[in-house]
Protein backbone atom coordinates (compact mmCIF):
# COMPACT_ATOMS: atom_id res chain seq x y z
CA UNK A 1 0.00 0.00 0.00
CA UNK A 2 1.65 3.37 -1.06
CA UNK A 3 -0.10 5.22 2.06
CA UNK A 4 2.25 8.40 2.86
CA UNK A 5 3.41 8.46 6.41
CA UNK A 6 1.70 10.95 8.34
CA UNK A 7 4.26 13.01 9.07
CA UNK A 8 5.36 13.57 5.78
CA UNK A 9 5.36 16.42 3.82
CA UNK A 10 2.39 16.20 1.95
CA UNK A 11 2.41 14.61 -1.19
CA UNK A 12 0.52 16.86 -4.08
CA UNK A 13 2.81 19.86 -4.02
CA UNK A 14 1.65 22.12 -7.12
CA UNK A 15 3.79 24.99 -5.32
CA UNK A 16 7.07 23.22 -5.51
CA UNK A 17 8.30 25.39 -8.05
CA UNK A 18 7.33 28.80 -7.24
CA UNK A 19 9.56 31.15 -5.24
CA UNK A 20 9.00 31.06 -1.71
CA UNK A 21 7.96 34.56 -1.65
CA UNK A 22 4.88 33.95 -4.23
CA UNK A 23 3.82 30.90 -2.21
CA UNK A 24 3.51 33.40 1.08
CA UNK A 25 1.76 35.68 -1.05
CA UNK A 26 -0.34 33.38 -2.50
CA UNK A 27 -1.35 32.29 0.76
CA UNK A 28 -1.87 35.54 2.22
CA UNK A 29 -4.47 36.50 -0.27
CA UNK A 30 -6.45 33.43 0.32
CA UNK A 31 -6.53 34.23 3.93
CA UNK A 32 -7.95 37.47 2.89
CA UNK A 33 -10.91 35.83 1.04
CA UNK A 34 -11.51 33.58 3.17
CA UNK A 35 -11.50 35.77 6.13
CA UNK A 36 -13.94 38.16 4.54
CA UNK A 37 -16.28 34.81 3.61
CA UNK A 38 -16.41 34.23 7.72
CA UNK A 39 -16.95 37.71 8.26
CA UNK A 40 -20.07 36.94 5.66
CA UNK A 41 -21.67 34.07 8.27
CA UNK A 42 -24.21 35.24 10.07
CA UNK A 43 -24.52 34.15 13.87
CA UNK A 44 -27.35 31.72 13.51
CA UNK A 45 -25.72 30.37 10.48
CA UNK A 46 -22.52 29.82 12.39
CA UNK A 47 -24.56 28.18 15.23
CA UNK A 48 -26.14 25.99 12.97
CA UNK A 49 -22.62 24.65 11.16
CA UNK A 50 -20.97 24.78 14.47
CA UNK A 51 -23.38 22.18 16.00
CA UNK A 52 -23.65 19.76 12.84
CA UNK A 53 -20.03 19.98 12.36
CA UNK A 54 -19.51 18.73 16.18
CA UNK A 55 -22.11 16.38 15.86
CA UNK A 56 -20.57 14.78 13.05
CA UNK A 57 -17.37 14.80 14.47
CA UNK A 58 -18.61 13.28 17.77
CA UNK A 59 -20.11 10.24 16.14
CA UNK A 60 -16.53 9.15 15.90
CA UNK A 61 -14.84 10.57 18.35
CA UNK A 62 -17.26 10.38 20.80
CA UNK A 63 -17.53 5.99 20.83
CA UNK A 64 -13.37 6.29 20.94
CA UNK A 65 -13.58 8.52 24.02
CA UNK A 66 -16.02 6.53 26.11
CA UNK A 67 -14.39 3.38 24.99
CA UNK A 68 -11.51 4.73 26.75
CA UNK A 69 -12.68 6.24 29.94
CA UNK A 70 -14.56 3.04 30.77
CA UNK A 71 -10.98 1.07 29.98
CA UNK A 72 -9.89 2.97 32.59
CA UNK A 73 -7.87 5.10 30.05
CA UNK A 74 -9.50 8.37 30.21
CA UNK A 75 -7.76 10.38 26.86
CA UNK A 76 -6.35 13.70 26.28
CA UNK A 77 -8.18 15.47 23.29
CA UNK A 78 -6.39 18.64 21.90
CA UNK A 79 -8.82 21.38 20.99
CA UNK A 80 -8.95 25.49 21.40
CA UNK A 81 -11.04 28.03 22.19
CA UNK A 82 -12.71 29.59 18.88
CA UNK A 83 -12.64 32.88 18.23
CA UNK A 84 -16.10 34.70 17.36
CA UNK A 85 -14.74 34.09 13.08
CA UNK A 86 -14.44 30.09 13.77
CA UNK A 87 -16.78 27.29 13.58
CA UNK A 88 -17.35 27.25 18.19
CA UNK A 89 -15.83 24.58 19.61
CA UNK A 90 -18.07 24.91 22.95
CA UNK A 91 -20.23 21.79 22.05
CA UNK A 92 -17.30 19.67 21.30
CA UNK A 93 -15.50 20.72 24.78
CA UNK A 94 -18.76 20.26 26.55
CA UNK A 95 -19.09 16.85 25.33
CA UNK A 96 -15.83 16.01 26.05
CA UNK A 97 -15.85 17.35 29.50
CA UNK A 98 -19.22 15.25 30.10
CA UNK A 99 -18.26 12.15 28.56
CA UNK A 100 -14.32 12.31 30.98
CA UNK A 101 -11.78 13.30 28.22
CA UNK A 102 -8.95 15.61 29.88
CA UNK A 103 -8.91 18.79 27.05
CA UNK A 104 -6.08 20.58 26.16
CA UNK A 105 -6.28 23.94 24.48
CA UNK A 106 -3.18 25.71 23.34
CA UNK A 107 -1.53 28.92 24.63
CA UNK A 108 1.20 30.64 22.47
CA UNK A 109 4.89 30.70 23.42
CA UNK A 110 7.78 32.63 21.85
CA UNK A 111 9.18 31.58 18.57
CA UNK A 112 5.48 30.62 17.43
CA UNK A 113 5.35 27.33 19.62
CA UNK A 114 2.44 26.46 21.55
CA UNK A 115 1.83 25.34 24.80
CA UNK A 116 -1.06 22.93 25.95
CA UNK A 117 -3.21 23.92 29.50
CA UNK A 118 -5.80 21.72 30.85
CA UNK A 119 -9.42 23.58 29.90
CA UNK A 120 -11.90 22.90 32.80
CA UNK A 121 -15.67 24.93 32.21
CA UNK A 122 -14.87 26.52 35.26
CA UNK A 123 -11.28 28.08 33.41
CA UNK A 124 -9.92 31.30 33.94
CA UNK A 125 -9.01 32.89 30.78
CA UNK A 126 -6.84 35.90 29.76
CA UNK A 127 -6.54 37.02 26.39
CA UNK A 128 -3.29 35.91 24.12
CA UNK A 129 -0.75 38.88 23.65
CA UNK A 130 0.23 37.45 19.86
CA UNK A 131 -3.57 36.56 18.60
CA UNK A 132 -7.31 37.95 19.70
CA UNK A 133 -7.60 34.49 20.87
CA UNK A 134 -8.69 33.58 24.75
CA UNK A 135 -6.20 30.99 26.58
CA UNK A 136 -6.80 29.61 30.15
CA UNK A 137 -4.61 30.56 32.98
CA UNK A 138 -3.02 27.03 34.28
CA UNK A 139 0.00 24.79 34.22
CA UNK A 140 1.84 24.76 30.73
CA UNK A 141 2.42 21.54 29.45
CA UNK A 142 4.46 20.12 26.21
CA UNK A 143 2.85 18.61 23.21
CA UNK A 144 4.14 15.18 25.51
CA UNK A 145 0.52 15.70 26.88
CA UNK A 146 -1.24 14.69 23.51
CA UNK A 147 1.23 12.05 22.56
CA UNK A 148 -1.59 9.17 23.08
CA UNK A 149 -4.74 11.82 22.47
CA UNK A 150 -7.51 10.31 20.81
CA UNK A 151 -7.65 13.68 18.42
CA UNK A 152 -6.03 16.88 17.94
CA UNK A 153 -9.03 19.03 16.63
CA UNK A 154 -7.24 22.17 14.82
CA UNK A 155 -8.34 25.14 13.43
CA UNK A 156 -7.62 26.58 10.37
CA UNK A 157 -9.64 29.05 7.44
CA UNK A 158 -9.30 26.18 4.62
CA UNK A 159 -8.36 22.45 4.08
CA UNK A 160 -8.31 20.58 0.70
CA UNK A 161 -9.60 17.33 0.07
CA UNK A 162 -6.51 15.51 0.59
CA UNK A 163 -5.78 17.58 3.63
CA UNK A 164 -3.50 20.40 2.93
CA UNK A 165 -4.17 23.54 5.53
CA UNK A 166 -4.00 26.69 5.23
CA UNK A 167 -4.53 28.78 8.99
CA UNK A 168 -3.71 32.09 10.33
CA UNK A 169 -0.37 32.47 9.02
CA UNK A 170 1.68 31.89 12.24
CA UNK A 171 2.78 28.51 11.30
CA UNK A 172 1.83 27.08 15.11
CA UNK A 173 0.21 24.00 14.27
CA UNK A 174 2.72 23.07 11.12
CA UNK A 175 5.01 22.60 14.14
CA UNK A 176 2.73 21.05 16.46
CA UNK A 177 1.64 18.69 13.38
CA UNK A 178 5.86 17.71 12.35
CA UNK A 179 5.83 16.77 16.20
CA UNK A 180 2.56 15.37 16.97
CA UNK A 181 3.38 11.24 16.91
CA UNK A 182 1.45 10.40 13.88
CA UNK A 183 -0.56 7.96 15.56
CA UNK A 184 -2.67 10.78 17.46
CA UNK A 185 -5.96 11.37 14.55
CA UNK A 186 -5.91 15.20 13.47
CA UNK A 187 -9.25 16.77 12.15
CA UNK A 188 -9.38 20.37 11.56
CA UNK A 189 -13.14 22.15 11.81
CA UNK A 190 -14.64 24.32 9.62
CA UNK A 191 -16.99 25.95 7.80
CA UNK A 192 -18.66 23.93 4.98
CA UNK A 193 -17.22 26.57 1.97
CA UNK A 194 -13.99 25.52 3.21
CA UNK A 195 -13.42 22.71 2.17
CA UNK A 196 -11.66 22.87 -1.04
CA UNK A 197 -10.59 21.04 -4.22
CA UNK A 198 -7.55 19.41 -4.10
CA UNK A 199 -4.42 21.37 -5.62
CA UNK A 200 -6.29 24.67 -4.77
CA UNK A 201 -4.36 25.91 -2.27
CA UNK A 202 -0.56 26.88 -1.73
CA UNK A 203 1.74 24.87 -0.03
CA UNK A 204 5.22 25.56 1.32
CA UNK A 205 7.73 22.95 2.64
CA UNK A 206 7.00 23.05 6.18
CA UNK A 207 3.00 22.37 5.51
CA UNK A 208 1.73 19.35 7.11
CA UNK A 209 -1.76 17.84 5.94
CA UNK A 210 -4.09 16.62 8.15
CA UNK A 211 -6.22 13.84 8.13
CA UNK A 212 -9.69 14.33 7.68
CA UNK A 213 -12.08 17.54 7.97
CA UNK A 214 -15.49 18.38 10.01
CA UNK A 215 -17.77 20.43 8.60
CA UNK A 216 -21.50 20.74 8.57
CA UNK A 217 -21.47 18.56 5.63
CA UNK A 218 -20.11 15.35 7.25
CA UNK A 219 -16.65 13.95 8.77
CA UNK A 220 -14.14 14.20 5.29
CA UNK A 221 -11.28 11.66 5.36
CA UNK A 222 -8.40 13.44 3.74
CA UNK A 223 -5.32 10.71 4.31
CA UNK A 224 -6.32 7.79 5.80
CA UNK A 225 -9.50 6.58 7.70
CA UNK A 226 -9.28 7.82 10.99
CA UNK A 227 -9.34 4.79 13.62
CA UNK A 228 -12.97 2.93 14.01
CA UNK A 229 -14.52 4.76 11.70
CA UNK A 230 -15.19 1.78 9.43
N1 LIG B 1 -9.07 29.56 18.36
C1 LIG B 1 -7.82 29.54 17.89
N2 LIG B 1 -6.81 29.44 18.74
C2 LIG B 1 -5.52 29.44 18.26
C3 LIG B 1 -5.27 29.51 16.87
C4 LIG B 1 -6.38 29.58 15.99
O1 LIG B 1 -6.26 29.63 14.74
N3 LIG B 1 -7.63 29.60 16.54
N4 LIG B 1 -3.97 29.51 16.42
C5 LIG B 1 -3.54 28.99 15.21
O2 LIG B 1 -2.43 29.09 14.82
C6 LIG B 1 -2.94 29.98 17.35
C7 LIG B 1 -3.02 31.49 17.47
N5 LIG B 1 -2.70 32.13 16.23
C8 LIG B 1 -3.47 33.10 15.63
C9 LIG B 1 -2.88 34.03 14.82
C10 LIG B 1 -3.63 35.02 14.23
C11 LIG B 1 -4.99 35.06 14.42
C12 LIG B 1 -5.86 36.11 13.80
O3 LIG B 1 -7.06 35.94 13.79
N6 LIG B 1 -5.32 37.20 13.30
C13 LIG B 1 -6.02 38.33 12.68
C14 LIG B 1 -5.42 38.56 11.36
C15 LIG B 1 -4.64 39.77 11.28
C16 LIG B 1 -4.18 39.95 9.87
O4 LIG B 1 -5.03 40.41 9.06
O5 LIG B 1 -3.06 39.57 9.57
C17 LIG B 1 -7.47 38.19 12.37
O6 LIG B 1 -7.87 37.24 11.68
O7 LIG B 1 -8.22 39.11 12.71
C18 LIG B 1 -5.58 34.11 15.20
C19 LIG B 1 -4.84 33.13 15.81
C20 LIG B 1 -3.15 29.32 18.70
N7 LIG B 1 -4.51 29.43 19.15
N1 LIG C 1 7.98 23.34 11.35
C1 LIG C 1 8.36 24.60 11.05
N2 LIG C 1 9.60 25.04 11.35
C2 LIG C 1 10.00 26.28 11.06
N3 LIG C 1 9.23 27.20 10.44
C3 LIG C 1 7.99 26.83 10.12
C4 LIG C 1 7.48 25.53 10.41
N4 LIG C 1 6.22 25.46 9.98
C5 LIG C 1 5.94 26.66 9.45
N5 LIG C 1 6.99 27.48 9.53
C6 LIG C 1 7.04 28.87 9.06
O1 LIG C 1 5.87 29.57 9.45
C7 LIG C 1 5.34 30.32 8.36
C8 LIG C 1 3.81 30.36 8.43
O2 LIG C 1 3.32 29.05 8.20
P1 LIG C 1 1.93 28.79 7.49
O3 LIG C 1 1.67 29.82 6.44
O4 LIG C 1 1.89 27.37 7.05
O5 LIG C 1 0.95 29.02 8.73
P2 LIG C 1 -0.51 28.43 8.94
O6 LIG C 1 -0.49 26.95 8.93
O7 LIG C 1 -1.40 29.09 7.97
O8 LIG C 1 -0.81 29.01 10.40
P3 LIG C 1 -1.22 28.33 11.80
O9 LIG C 1 -0.68 26.94 11.83
O10 LIG C 1 -0.60 29.21 12.80
O11 LIG C 1 -2.70 28.34 11.86
C9 LIG C 1 5.83 29.62 7.11
O12 LIG C 1 6.07 30.56 6.09
C10 LIG C 1 7.10 28.93 7.54
O13 LIG C 1 8.20 29.70 7.16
Amino acid sequence: MNVPSPSSPHPARPSADRPAADIAAAKQAERTRLRAARRAIRPEERERQSRAAVEHLWAWLGPRVRARVAAGDAPAVGTVLSMPSEPDTAGLRRRLIDTGADVFVPVIEPERRLSWVRWRPDAATRRARLAPVEEPIGPRHGLDALADAAALVMPGLAVTDDGARLGQGGGYYDRVLAALPPSVPTVAVLFEDELLPAGSLPLEPTDRPVDAVATAAGLHMCRRPLPGSR
